[in-house]
């Protein structure tokens, strides 16, 4: 059976600059993936690829065994690296248009999470800190039943004892068989919650394994292997 998320040959170059390399990858449903790498490896590169933002690329891409389309959108949540919303939005705004927009998205849920990131309702989003515009965005995110949840620094603005919170709100939202594929700098505060771990290196995929496995096998933690490996 295919997987989930099936990555061929994929190359992406901006002009002469090739930033993904022959990457192949195929990752199945019920996992949490940390995307790891240095600054400017490619992970933003490959993740907006995979949300159809990107379409000048070479290889073959499969999502639920259909190509990056109509389909793919509607399996992925994405959580962008950057905030996406209008000036002019209040957070009830922004519930609302996810609401309308996505036929998955659970508003109570939304309004729960809410609750437990300490966000109100009717709020300027432009007013809301960097942290807590990104609570308030994973918020709406999570609170999607998708099949697959792409997240691009979750967790880079806000303070340590939100990332635990966070961490939570990502595993008890996510379905059983969803994949959540994420990329972080901080990966001493999240590698707890990964299955599997991607390290890529100049646009080329260096290592895919198991993260209890690849523990054991170097003795070491993801965030040590991962300094060890990519050391200056
Ligand atoms: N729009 C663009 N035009 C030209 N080069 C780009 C563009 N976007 C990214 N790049 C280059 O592509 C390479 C990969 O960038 P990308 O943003 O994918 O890296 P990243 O791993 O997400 O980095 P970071 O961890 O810093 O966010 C970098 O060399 C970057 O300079």
């Amino acid at each position: 059976m295919a997987e989930l998320i099936e990555i061929h040959n994929l190359s992406k170059s901006y002009g002469k600059k090739e930033v993904l390399k022959n990457v192949d990858l195929n990752l199945s449903g019920g996992k949490i993936i940390g995307l790891l790498g240095p600054n400017g490896s490619g992970k933003t590169t490959l993740i907006k690829i995979l949300n159809g933002l990107l379409k000048d690329y070479t290889g073959h891409i499969t999502i639920d065994g259909q190509p990056i389309g109509v389909h793919s959108k509607e399996l992925i949540s994405y959580l962008p690296d950057e905030p996406y919303f209008e000036n002019w939005m209040t957070t009830t705004d922004a519930l609302n248009l996810f609401n309308d927009m996505y036929k998955d998205f659970d508003l109570n849920k939304a309004l729960s999470l809410m609750e437990r990131m300490d966000l109100e309702k009717g709020v300027k989003i432009k007013e809301l800190s960097k942290g807590m515009k990104e609570k308030f965005q994973l918020t709406l995110v999570m609170s999607r039943k998708a099949k697959i949840y792409i997240l691009d620094e979750p967790i880079g603005g806000v303070d340590p004892a939100a990332r635990d919170l966070i961490l939570d709100v990502i595993l008890s939202n996510y379905a059983e068989d969803a994949i959540v594929l994420l990329s972080t700098h901080l990966i001493s505060d999240i590698e707890k919650i990964f299955d599997e771990v991607i390290f890529i290196k100049k646009g080329l995929v260096v290592l895919h394994e198991d993260s209890e496995s690849l523990r054991e096998k170097r003795q070491a933690s993801i965030d040590e292997i991962f300094r060890e490996e990519f050391k200056c």
